[in-house]
């Protein structure tokens, strides 16, 4: 099925471009959101026409495993393997240096740990997500153990951080990720050094990881709509 809305044939091309890149017998993290839920499903459906074989994904959230199972993707776990040939994720922010904002849907602490793991990571996203710099229009999602709430605010305001926390949509109160933590999403004023925020807001005690992803991305497709048609480029 094709979309029809702008932003989601970029996100379908980007994501499916994306799947073209996965070679058999590779091991493949499955990256979180809109845009990686059209590559898992290509996944599938090369699998299926037996174009692709024998890959095994690593989930980088309960959705992309969900996802996996329901479009015949295999899946295994960091126990199993000892290394990751190819991850491909989305972000939320892109910068120039191929720096990342990721963690729009709260998932940055294992798509970290997968995407930094990877050989090579792919990062697919539309044209909107690409920024100047860092922070201009996506807060930093910071996961937080739920009994630090308080000191971790504190303390993301005596940097000059603007926490909020994050509100479940369809669930009262606050979201919970998939390692049962909150998450503050933090507005900062101008991140002028991503490299430096990123290991401050981590040194923090109860923070269990932020949405900040630098010297990571091998490669980020992006995909746009000219004269009307999706076309994916590399940044
Ligand atoms: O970091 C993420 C999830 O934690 C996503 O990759 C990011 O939010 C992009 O999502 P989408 O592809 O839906 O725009």
């Amino acid at each position: 099925m094709t979309a029809t809305d702008p932003v989601k044939l970029m996100k379908q091309e980007v994501g499916k471009a994306a799947a073209l890149l996965v070679k058999s017998g590779s091991i493949v993290g499955l990256g979180t959101g809109s845009t990686t839920a059209y590559t898992i499903q290509y996944l599938g459906d090369r699998l299926k026409s037996g174009e692709l074989k024998d890959i095994v994904g690593i989930p980088t959230s309960f959705q992309s495993e969900v996802l996996a199972k329901e479009y015949g993707v295999p899946l295994t776990t960091l126990d199993a393997v000892d290394h990751i040939d190819i991850a491909i994720d989305g972000a939320d922010e892109v910068d120039p240096q191929k720096n990342l904002i990721k963690g729009g849907g709260a998932a940055h602490t294992r798509e970290k740990v997968v995407d930094y793991l990877a050989s090579q990571f792919v990062v697919v996203v539309d044209s909107g997500k690409l920024v100047d710099r860092l922070g201009s229009v996506f807060a930093v999602p910071v996961e937080v153990i739920p009994m630090a709430i308080t000191p971790v605010t504190n303390a993301i305001k005596q940097l000059g951080g603007k926490p909020e926390l994050r509100m479940g949509v369809k669930k009262a109160g606050p979201v919970i990720t998939d390692q049962g933590n909150f998450v503050l999403d933090v507005r900062f004023d101008s991140i002028d050094d991503p490299v430096n925020l990123e290991k401050i807001l981590n040194n923090i005690p109860g923070v269990l990881e932020n949405g900040i992803f630098v010297n990571c991305a091998d490669v980020v497709l992006v995909g746009e709509v000219v004269d009307g048609q999706p076309v994916v480029r590399q940044l």
